[in-house]
């Protein structure tokens, strides 16, 4: 529970609806109690005057009696109708301030996730999956949102509806009251334990639906995995077989519910007819008139429907609270990387000094002991074997993550003082996956940038030498990209997410391998395109073949996470050491193919 007192800050913000609401809640009720009285009394009316109108029997007067009384009659009718109207107005008025703050501390609360969600590292995102992220944001909000919003509006409805229908009924008399009122404790255990029951078969169902679904999402992504490995019989029986517990598990809830209504309306059923029964014995002694039972009986069955609800509502509270400390643990988290305050022009010059870096979840060393330099305008390059550690020095310069030991140097300062949005802002950062979204392509070449012109998207695809590849879609630059759209060819998307660097015209560049799908004829244009573009600005070029490297003015061999050789191309094939072995076997292998 302490941890919906997180939401307290909200029903301050909104206490000018809460206010209203509670005191809409209240009157609704009074609106809701008072006709039964009204009832009670146009039964006492009829029970009287039929007498009256008896004893006029053979009389002219009859008629007049018989008008009097079907005029209070109606005027009793029209009372209930304006009191019902009333009330009806008011629980309008009590859903348009409870209900809609709840809308709007939903709204509040999935900003503030996610705004927070932004500031969290990129090892935050490595911890957690995405479809956690996402269910805080959206399922464990909407719990939450129950909670604000009808559970609290129900519970203050149930309370106050008790306590009018309780003072009332024994304001009439209190034997009566105890024995209407006898099976409700009951009801009220019943419904709590059937809730329960309820609650644990649909959190069942609910878990078996996710899988459902997560199984249909992953098979349909996979679609040519499956195709090609002819799977799809295999895939309609598990499917079959999960499909088949959700429907056990949705009988048996079926089963549940339907065994709780009658038993509930029986309960509402004894409780009518103890007090039709004592509240006979009491008109014969006189202590109530007709009238009362009435009364009595429109009270007990206005206090079913709240009694049921206040089953719902603990599920409410409970499936809330468990939601608001699942947002409360994200909420809570600090970055691990935390921006420093300065803005720096970004010359270029990158200093490693002894850094090492470890994954915090693995423990998995990628980087040892690892210092160079790399000054303005230069072009370093890094080869290395398959995970010897390049991409994490990738992002380490990007300070996707800090180092565990060292220390890197921007222009330098410590890259820890910089301001890190600043700082990433000047870079065009090309990563190793290519990510591209569900949108056109121009769109996502302009991805860094607030304002561009067609022009500057335009170059941006011929540096990257990919303009000739959208002008032949029909749609050019306004193809689609993703599930609305077409799919590019490997090589095609690392171009475009070069267009997406290059059109930032970053002062400084880091390419993490992202020239493996291009062609060698297509690279040379790329690359001859980066060095009129970077002139005087730092390039740091991550790849595996050595003909993208070789014009680089520092190129550093990584193994292991170490740096085993550093020097120029021509430097490092004298040295004939493991990048002269790798030139050889890579100069053999196309001479092969
Ligand atoms: N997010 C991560 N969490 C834990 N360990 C990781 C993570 N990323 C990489 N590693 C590990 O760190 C080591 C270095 O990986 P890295 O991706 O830097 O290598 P790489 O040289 O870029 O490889 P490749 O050429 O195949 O891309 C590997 O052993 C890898 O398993």
């Amino acid at each position: 529970m302490k941890h919906l007192f997180f939401l307290n800050k909200y029903f301050v913000k909104y206490k000018w609806r809460v206010i209203p609401g509670v005191l809409f809640v209240v009157i609704s009720n009074i609106f809701g109690v008072v006709p039964a009285q009204v009832i009670g009394h146009a039964f006492n009316l009829i029970t009287e005057n039929i007498a009256i109108y008896r004893l006029f029997n053979g009389f002219d007067r009859q008629a007049i009696v018989y008008d009097i009384f079907g005029y209070s009659l109606l005027f009793f009718g029209a009372l209930i109708l304006i009191l019902y109207l009333l009330r009806g107005l008011f629980l309008f008025f009590m859903r348009q301030t409870i209900i809609l703050m709840s809308r709007h501390i939903e709204y509040d609360m999935k900003n503030e996730i996610y705004a927070h969600y932004q500031e969290l590292s990129l090892g935050f995102y490595r911890r957690n999956n995405t479809g956690d992220l996402m269910n805080r944001a959206t399922e464990d909000v909407n719990r939450v949102r129950m909670y604000v919003g009808p559970a609290i509006m129900y519970a203050i409805n149930t309370t106050v509806l008790f306590c009018l229908v309780i003072y009332f009924m024994f304001s009439v008399n209190s034997t009566l009251a105890i024995y209407a009122l006898l099976p409700l404790p009951v009801l009220v255990v019943a419904i709590y334990y059937v809730n329960t029951i309820i609650n644990q078969k649909s959190e069942k169902i609910q878990a078996q639906l996710s899988r459902l679904s997560s199984f249909v999402q992953e098979r349909f992504s996979g679609i040519r995995v499956m195709k090609s490995y002819v799977r799809e019989t295999q895939a309609q029986e598990i499917f079959a077989d999960e499909s088949n517990a959700y429907k056990n598990n949705s009988m048996g809830l079926v089963k549940v519910q339907a065994f709780f209504y009658p038993t509930m309306l029986l309960l509402v059923g004894i409780s009518t007819i103890l007090t039709i029964y004592i509240g006979g014995k009491q008109v014969i002694n006189g202590a109530i008139t007709p009238g009362n039972i009435a009364e009595f009986i429109v009270y007990v069955n206005q206090l079913t429907f709240p009694v049921t609800m206040l089953g719902w509502v603990t599920t409410l509270i409970q499936r809330a609270a468990a939601s608001q400390k699942r947002i409360n643990e994200f909420l809570q988290l600090q970055p691990d990387i935390q921006s420093g305050g300065q803005e720096i022009a970004l010359d270029g010059n990158i200093t490693f000094k002894n850094v090492s870096f470890t994954y915090a979840d693995t423990g998995i060393e990628a980087i040892k002991n690892v210092s160079f330099e790399v000054q303005k305008g230069q072009f370093l390059a890094i080869i290395g074997k398959t995970g010897s550690g390049k991409s994490t020095l990738a992002n380490l310069m990007m300070r996707m993550y800090d180092a565990t030991s060292g220390e890197i140097l921007v222009d330098g300062k410590s890259i820890h003082e910089l301001d890190l949005q600043k700082y990433r802002s000047k870079i065009g950062f090309v990563p190793q996956e290519v990510f591209l979204f569900s949108d056109t392509i121009k769109n996502n070449i302009a991805f860094g940038l607030n304002t561009v012109t067609d022009g500057q998207v335009e170059q941006a695809a011929k540096d990257a030498a990919v303009y000739y590849n959208i002008v032949g879609f029909d749609q050019q630059f306004e193809t689609m990209l993703g599930e609305r759209g077409i799919t590019l060819s490997g090589g095609q998307k690392q171009r475009v997410s070069i267009a997406r660097a290059l059109i930032k015209e970053p002062q400084m560049l880091v390419f993490d391998d992202c020239l493996s799908a291009v062609d060698t004829k297509t690279e040379e244009e790329i690359l001859s395109n980066l060095g009129r573009l970077m002139k005087g600005r730092t390039s740091v070029l991550i790849a595996h073949r050595i003909s993208t490297i070789k014009n680089a003015d520092k190129i550093l061999v990584l193994d292991e996470g170490k740096i085993i050789e550093e020097g120029t191309h021509e430097e490092l094939l004298k040295r004939g050491a493991a990048y002269a072995e790798l030139y050889q076997n890579q100069l053999l292998e196309e001479e092969n193919s």
